[in-house]
């Protein structure tokens, strides 16, 4: 597999990036302060596991995380020689021990260390942490007899009173249940080689592992505790420890949320362990290494790398908690946003009627829009399991005032910056490798609209509210301010950790293919759906009354009344112009193929890649592959053509497949330099995910799907409410799920405060117009110094040590739902599986970044159809997991294109018929 560090580098990219090395060594209070080192197998629960030990640690203090690659076992003997570390914990991880160097890194070596001052250090191995120990001591890792993904097992503790463990201050499993359930996520399982076949017997010396733990145990090996050392006719060892070192490893992973709350007490047994080791040997060693100076032999250099990540960690922490009560006075910020208000009360306007009455006809005109929560059209057909809102808030405006910009960004590093006379602006390469949320991230620090303007922007009521309460400013709720609107392209993982290898990297293809679209929006028009109200809002320099200001004012006063206008205009709309049904008896592949469509990856071909994926799954690679396919289409039409179909097309897919994160982006070139210098491209998405959402606050929501099941006609029929049942108790369906619920909450964790990350819904349904989904919420909040007052002190010193949104951002992209787990290694096998093509805006994230505090809310851009330079794209895709059937995935593939595919088959149709009767009677 390639991309792979080499062993000996620590990585300049790591998360932690510190100060100015320190290498004085620790005062001694500190010194027994337990110190974790967790290596990370580039798994995607390594950051939940370090939560959890950082739970566990006497001051919440996140263990020293390092991936495989990137310490040595001389490094380690350097920590542990000079306090710094006194345990280490193995991550999960992808892949096999057996393979050695190649997918366990440092580990192979740390396990066969011959010194006893490594040798002696506490170990506790998780899943592939856990394979890795057994395969030290001469177990086979072989592919599981259970394999088993985001399922819950029971798992059964070996009774007896150890002794040996309780000397060592107690034993692993003190205070869990002796049946207890644990979520597992591996292929592979390890055996007590006593139970291979005799041929392949090996003499070996005395059986130095104990398993402590079992999975899969029939009824009738309960009694002895589940098959003795495990093997072909016991259970699946679950849980080992070592008999002379304190080495622990267990099978299912103790930070699942499913495996809550004994993985926590799990692990802190481990940590008590481990203190108790070292209270009993630590003198002992010392002694041992007085006259062995020997053992450490990296170089100064290394010493101060190694000190820089152990001080950045440290600090990380204590920037946490010191910041907290920090009072630092706000410096002013240097823009400010103005505002008015429309009462949409006692009217049957939509925020359809807005979009078409002020943009159906500019140019660069977006629409970030939460259809289901627009009137009629907005049939929130939730069944009543989930209620929340799905969506407040649209937001909607065209090319703006003086501080509007069109950005792209190309693969190459390129881009470039349009202002609103259709000037090229800036047009380079980005701090020397082109990254788009770095800019944005700048960008969004230069115009911060502090929250005390954004409380006192003054809004000029331009209809008197009635009844209820007059609103004074803007709600609350809101957190779009002006800032960025647009499209990140799922490429822009190659800005996160998410490396992306072409093979063909000089392929001008690769290198030129948008990386993402966006405008900066400093005029806006905002429909509160709840409270149905229209906003105007604009972002202007702030100061004495300049000509920008006047003509800002000018903006809100005729946006205000050509919102107005919209009122009493009832345009028409796609409702009335199309049959709410059709009945297409042709399949969606038969469907798209009549309007000349075809598939990247036929039926047979895909089938055929959901069976590599799961080979890959079975080798222990990958627990869950999201693969996709596409459709696509040349179509090279007039200019005024497309925009008219892509409108059109978004009005007729907004009423059929109304959704809560649906947008409509124009990212049309038209002519002159915005033709020379960008792409011409739409978007139109009717996703229903919410990929994340930031709140002014630094509060992240994520609300991964998995799982889909098609909706029977007559929505709500006894089928109907079957199929939510079948959704519901689908083993494989909520397995999926929670491998991405626990995926996301890793994402999340590496931004967050530890103990913020909760899962306030699991296996949640939510209904649509063709399907069911299922969906969960995982949540987590930000330390408190990255939001905030402190965004407008512009102190770039402070402001770079926190962590911004948009790293929040950077830290959790691409969306794991689009992914699977492990997602750095599964990114590179789907990357492989479909045939290296970029998947561009589709799995991407389409939303806003605004300029209130660096709050973003973005989707997952799926069930959308899109067009770039001449090309017509409409992707989709689905989990893989070991228990899918290929035929069946096959069948969610088409269900979920479908209505898209219908729906430009429809508009297609109406047009030309339109054109037709046009041609007619202008020749008549
Ligand atoms: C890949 C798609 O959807 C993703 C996969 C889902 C699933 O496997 O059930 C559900 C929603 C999305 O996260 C798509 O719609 O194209
Ligand atoms: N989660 C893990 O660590 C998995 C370990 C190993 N790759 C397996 O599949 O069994």
């Amino acid at each position: 597999m390639s991309g792979f560090k080499s062993v000996d580098t620590i990585t300049d990219d790591f998360p932690n990036d510190g100060k100015a090395a320190n290498c004085s060594r620790l005062d001694d209070d500190k010194q027994h302060h337990s110190r974790t080192l967790l290596i990370d197998n580039y798994d995607s629960y390594s950051n939940i596991l370090a939560h959890v030990i950082a739970e566990c640690q006497d001051n919440s203090s996140l263990p020293l995380t390092v991936r495989n690659d990137a310490i040595s076992v001389s490094d380690i003997r350097f920590l542990v020689k000079e306090h710094l570390i006194d345990r280490i914990v193995i991550s999960p991880g992808p892949g096999t021990p057996s393979s050695g160097i190649c997918d366990s890194g440092v580990v192979d070596a740390l396990l066969n260390a011959k010194d006893e001052l490594v040798r002696g250090v506490p170990i506790f191995g998780v899943c592939f942490g856990f394979q890795a120990i057994a395969f030290r001591y001469g177990w086979d890792v072989v592919r599981a007899r259970h394999p088993k993904h985001g399922e819950v097992s029971e798992v059964t503790v070996k009774e007896e009173e150890d002794k040996e463990e309780s000397r060592r201050g107690g034993l692993l499993f003190k205070g869990v249940p002796r049946v207890f359930n644990a979520t597992r996520y591996h292929s592979l399982e390890a055996l007590f080689p006593g139970k291979r076949k005799e041929a392949e017997k090996e003499v070996r010396g005395e059986e130095e592992l104990v398993a402590l733990a079992w999975a899969d145990v029939v009824e009738s090996e309960k009694e002895n505790g589940g098959g003795g050392g495990g093997g072909e006719e016991g259970g699946t060892v679950m849980a080992l420890r070592h008999k002379v070192y304190p080495q622990y490893g267990v099978q299912f992973h103790p930070e699942s949320i499913c495996t809550e709350p004994h993985g926590k007490t799990i692990v802190k047994n481990f940590m008590d362990i481990a203190d108790a080791y070292w209270k009993e040997k630590r003198g002992e060693m010392e002694e041992e290494e007085e006259g062995n100076e020997t053992t450490t032999t990296i170089s100064e250099e290394r010493k101060t790398v190694l000190m820089k990540l152990v001080n950045a960690s440290r600090e990380t922490q204590d920037k946490k908690s010191s910041n907290k009560s920090s009072n630092k006075k706000q410096k002013k910020s240097a823009y400010r946003l103005h505002a008015r208000e429309v009462s949409l009360l006692d009217s049957p306007t939509r925020s359809e009627d807005v979009f078409r009455t002020l943009f159906s006809d500019k140019k660069n005109a977006f629409w970030l829009d939460s259809a289901t929560a627009d009137g009629s059209s907005g049939t929130n057909d939730s069944n009543g399991d989930n209620d929340t809102p799905r969506g407040r808030f649209s937001v909607m405006g065209c090319q703006g005032g003086p501080l509007w910009r069109r950005v792209e960004a190309r693969m190459n590093g390129k881009l470039v910056v349009m202002n609103n006379q259709d000037e090229i602006v800036k047009s380079y390469h980005h701090g020397g490798n082109g990254s788009i949320l770095e800019y944005m991230d700048e960008e969004l620090k230069r115009f911060n609209v502090s929250e005390e303007n954004f409380a006192t922007c003054i809004v000029d009521e331009v209809n008197a509210v009635k009844d209820g309460e007059s609103v004074k400013g803007l709600p609350e709720a809101l957190l779009f301010a002006c800032g960025f609107v647009g499209s990140l392209s799922y490429e822009t993982r190659e800005e996160c950790d998410s490396p992306i290898f072409f093979a063909n990297d000089s392929s001008s293809n690769s290198n030129t293919m948008v990386k993402a679209a966006l405008y900066f929006v400093d005029q806006a028009v905002v429909v509160d759906h709840e409270k149905k109200m229209v906003y105007a809002m604009t972002l202007t320099e702030d100061g004495p009354e300049t000509e920008d200001l006047f003509e800002a004012l000018e903006w809100l006063a005729t946006t205000t009344l050509d919102i107005n206008r919209s009122l009493l205009n009832k345009v028409k709309h796609v409702a009335d112009e199309m049959p709410k049904k059709t009945v297409v008896t042709q399949n969606c592949t038969q469907l798209a193929e009549s309007i000349g469509f075809k598939w990247r990856d036929d039926k047979e071909e895909y089938m055929e890649k959901i069976k590599t994926s799961q080979e890959r799954i079975l080798d222990g690679h990958t627990y869950e592959v999201c693969l996709t396919n596409a459709l696509t289409r040349r179509d090279v039409g007039a200019y005024k053509q497309t925009r008219h179909l892509y409108r059109e097309l978004y009005y007729a897919l907004r009423e059929r497949n109304p959704a809560p994160y649906a947008a409509f982006f124009d990212f049309s070139n038209g002519a002159g330099e915005e033709k020379a210098h960008f792409s011409d491209m739409y978007v139109c998405c009717a996703s229903p995910e919410r990929f994340l959402r930031c709140d002014q606050n630094g509060n992240l929501e994520a609300k991964p799907i998995k799982g889909t099941i098609a909706r029977v006609e007559p929505l709500g029929c006894a089928e109907d409410v079957k199929a939510v049942r079948d959704l519901q108790t689908s083993v494989k369906d909520n397995a999926e799920n929670l491998m991405i619920v626990d995926l996301l909450r890793n994402d999340l964790s590496l931004a967050c405060e530890v103990g913020t990350v909760k899962v306030p819904g699991l296996l949640k349904i939510e209904s649509y117009r063709t399907v069911h989904q299922l969906v969960s919420t995982v949540v987590g909040t930000l330390p408190s110094t990255s939001s905030g007052e402190n965004h407008a002190e512009g102190n770039a010193d402070d402001d770079d040590k926190r962590i911004s949104p948009i790293r929040a951002f950077q830290f959790a992209f691409p969306p794991g739902s689009m992914t699977g787990a492990p997602k750095y290694r599964t990114t590179q096998i789907i990357h492989e599986l479909e045939n290296e093509q970029p998947r561009e805006m589709y799995s991407g994230s389409v939303g806003f970044w605004s300029c209130r505090n660096k709050a973003f809310d973005a989707n997952v851009v799926i069930r959308s159809v899109t067009y770039k330079d001449g090309e017509m794209k409409i992707g989709a895709g689905g989990a893989i997991t070991r228990l899918s059937d290929p035929l069946e995935e096959w069948g969610e593939v088409e269900l979920k294109a479908r209505r898209i595919v219908e729906t430009v088959a429809e508009v297609e149709r109406k047009l030309e018929r339109e054109r037709e009767i046009k041609d007619y009677s202008s020749y008549a």
